[in-house]
């Protein structure tokens, strides 16, 4: 029969005092699950991970407030010609198969953010959630290099650049009768995605072949591993496919923070996955920041032929897959 549980993760025992033989119990328990479900679908779900349920909360009841302003205000916050990718307002293009509208930021301090100034405390709590979605970020990938056997510390230096961060809030529209899209089924290209949402639902994750729905759990974090993960460890942990689909008469308000990679890196398989155990690589190596460009034009570019949608499968060497 098929299993459409998806784990949840206590992080508890990674906050907790490293010389405490139960804590250390619980600590392989948790690397044991993660293991398994980034070996086969890539995605869970983790709680006590450090960032304030009541933040959480409080940001999704701010960027409804901006959402719900003029179409004309919030482009007032409109992104900058030329920036890497759009930080500021934007709406999916009329084409798109994607019904969403977005307010996207790079870290704190960055001087591509643009933030609306209403509501008055969005910025502020912007910037606190995006600080404690990093930290989670960190933890989470000292937890893959565990899970994958690396050498200590290794995923830290090799991604040592926050800079590259970004955390979008999102607003779904409404479905209507004929169609009820809100992005299309797909894997995020940087290396770990965290999702919180509010109490309308929509997220959908492919495990097995069968959509399961993330019901919303207060204080839960979604997590999806990237493209970045996947290619590095030549496909032994999986880039979880996911999508959003729209409710009838209700708009959908979620965060998603990218835990990125600098652009400059480049991405290929490891030799701990490939040459020291005998395997071929099933990608060639690229730049990272060319990937997150055509992953953008996806977005401003919409093709109209869905297999004309550029996916990590483009830099799959044919033979090795
Ligand atoms: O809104 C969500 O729940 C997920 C968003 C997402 O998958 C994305 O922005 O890549
Ligand atoms: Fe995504």
């Amino acid at each position: 029969m098929a299993d459409f549980t998806i784990p949840t993760v206590d992080l508890s025992p990674f906050f907790e005092d490293p010389g405490d033989q139960s804590r250390q119990k619980k600590a392989d328990d948790a690397i044991e699950i993660i293991r398994e479900a980034c070996s086969h679908y890539g995605f869970f779900q983790v709680v006590n991970h450090g960032v304030p349920e009541d933040l959480m909360r409080r940001a999704l009841e701010l960027s409804r407030a901006f959402f719900e302003c003029s179409y004309e205000d919030k482009l007032k916050c409109r992104p900058y010609p030329g920036a890497p990718l759009p930080a500021g307002y934007s709406k999916q293009p009329d084409n798109s198969p994607d019904k969403n509208e977005y307010l996207l930021m790079f870290p704190p301090g960055s001087s591509l953010n643009i933030y609306p100034d209403y509501p008055p405390e969005l910025r502020e709590v912007l910037e606190q959630v995006f600080t404690y979605m990093a930290k989670t970020g960190m933890l989470l990938e000292d937890i893959l290099n565990e899970c994958l056997g690396l050498p200590k510390n290794f995923l830290r230096g090799y991604n040592a650049d926050r800079s590259w961060d970004f955390m979008v809030a999102l607003r779904y529209f409404e479905a209507t009768e004929h169609e009820n899209n809100g992005i299309s089924e797909h894997e995020d290209s940087n290396c770990i995605t965290f999702v919180f949402q509010d109490e309308v639902g929509g997220l959908e994750v492919r495990k097995n072949g069968v959509w399961i729905p993330l019901v919303p759990k207060k204080g839960h974090l979604v997590v999806n591993i990237g493209d970045v993960i996947r290619v590095l460890t030549n496909n032994k942990f999986k880039s979880a496919t996911h999508r959003v689909v729209r409710s009838k008469g209700q708009f959908r308000h979620s965060y998603a923070f990218f835990y990125n990679l600098q652009g400059d890196k480049v991405v290929e398989p490891l030799p701990q996955f490939t040459s020291d155990i005998g395997e071929l690589p099933k990608y060639r190596g690229f730049l990272y920041k060319e990937y997150q460009q055509l992953r953008l034009r996806n977005k401003t570019h919409p093709p109209s032929r869905p297999e004309d949608v550029i996916h990590i499968t483009h830099y799959a060497i044919p033979t090795a897959l």
